[in-house]
């Protein structure tokens, strides 16, 4: 059980610089998600953590030690891998035991028990006997984890380990392994991925990578609810927050604002007299939006889309000059025609803005607290 402070972690690659600065305080018995867009530096972050990266800069902490300069192993750290990284010579124990029979010392007693532990967490004592190609995805998956637990790491990392799994199988390795960190209470874990469904289901809480960068730092729904900045709205939820340009047409107690091409809407978002006339930017997510007859509704616009997912439907609306249409998430089957006008209404406080820059005026509000 251990807690890690990142300060300032800087890592390059010869002269291109890929992570600028992190600093991050995870917490004893933790779970970490790492997510943000391909390249953004989350496998970098988390090999630099593993020790199999340099740290160009920087302090990393594990415990009260300071681990720079220690290797994988000195770090307490074990590592599972998207590729499983299994031997395939080797049968489901001996791949298990494989770490622990380096270590000189290790009575086989000991090993036996640990390996059988492991086997017997992740439901798969049948297969201890069986080599690698003789198992699913899900399965060779499974020993992988395995091998990590018999090693009885201070942290877990793992490095996108759905990825090669269908989506079934996806559904059921990602149960097992929230179900794993409630068994192994108090290992940290840190996990990354950029599939943002495992992001939210599996994490205490996320971390949101963009560019070298962390973004945001939060509980999944506090992420959900009230994102810091636009990069963070867009990133979580599925289809995106929509977002309209848009003026700040009063402030003070209440918020009017004016999005291009729609009527104004007032928010419950108290703002300073200077931002009046300002331009931002309207958030709204999909499953906030219905259809409505209300003459007064601010979004408006074509069908331009339908696609009926079963449970919901996604209608895109062309609304305005966004560039994109707006996309309304309507429980069960709604049948609509192409090029009908529609009109969209959502409530206030389910509305987000964001200033010019793209930060929340929420949380300006909050900094100028
Ligand atoms: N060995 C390397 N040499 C040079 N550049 C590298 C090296 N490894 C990674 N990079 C660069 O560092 C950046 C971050 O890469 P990283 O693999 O951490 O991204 P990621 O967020 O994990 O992306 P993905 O989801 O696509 O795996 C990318 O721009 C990548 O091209």
């Amino acid at each position: 059980m251990a807690s890690l402070k990142l300060s300032q972690i800087k890592k390059a690659y010869g002269s291109v610089e890929v992570l600028h600065g992190i600093d991050l305080d995870i917490r004893a018995g933790e779970f970490v998600v790492f997510v943000g867009p391909s390249g953004c530096g989350k496998s970098t972050l988390l090999r630099v953590i593993a020790g199999l990266e340099d740290i160009t800069g920087g302090t990393l902490e594990i415990g009260d030690q300071v681990v720079n300069a220690l290797t994988p192993k000195q770090r307490g750290i074990a590592m599972v891998f998207q590729s499983y990284a299994l031997y395939p010579h080797m049968t489901v124990f001996q791949n298990m035991a494989f770490g622990l029979t380096l270590e000189k010392g290790t009575p086989t007693s000991e090993i036996d028990r640990r390996v059988k532990e492991a086997a017997r967490i992740l439901q798969i004592e049948p297969y201890l006997d069986r080599l690698p190609k003789a198992l699913s995805g899900g399965q060779r998956q499974r020993v992988a984890i395995g091998r990590a637990i018999t090693r009885d790491p201070q942290v877990f990392l793992f490095d996108e380990p759905l990825s090669n799994l269908d989506a079934a199988l996806r559904v059921q390795t990602r149960i097992e392994i929230a179900r794993l960190h409630e068994k192994m209470a108090g290992t940290t874990m840190i996990y990354v991925t950029h599939d943002q469904v495992e992001a939210m289901t599996l994490a205490d809480r996320i971390v949101v990578l963009n560019k070298g960068h962390v973004e945001q730092v939060g509980a999944p729904m506090d992420l959900y609810n009230a994102p810091d900045n636009l990069f963070v709205a867009k990133f979580l939820g599925s289809p995106s927050m929509n977002i309209l340009p848009a003026t700040i047409e009063r402030a003070g107690a209440t918020t009017r604002v004016l999005p291009d091409g729609a009527s104004a809407v007032d928010l419950p978002i108290a703002t300073p007299h200077s931002i009046a006339g300002s331009p931002a930017h309207l958030g709204v997510r999909p499953e906030d939006l219905s259809l409505t007859d209300a003459p007064d509704a601010p979004f408006r616009g074509e069908v331009a889309l339908t696609e009926s997912l079963g449970e919901v439907t996604l209608i895109y609306v062309d609304i305005g000059r966004a560039d994109e249409p707006f996309v309304a998430k309507l429980p069960g089957e709604v049948k609509i025609a192409r090029g009908t006008h529609v009109a969209l209404a959502t409530k206030p406080q389910a509305m987000r803005l964001f200033d010019e820059a793209g930060q929340a005026i929420r949380l300006a509000m909050r900094r100028a607290a």
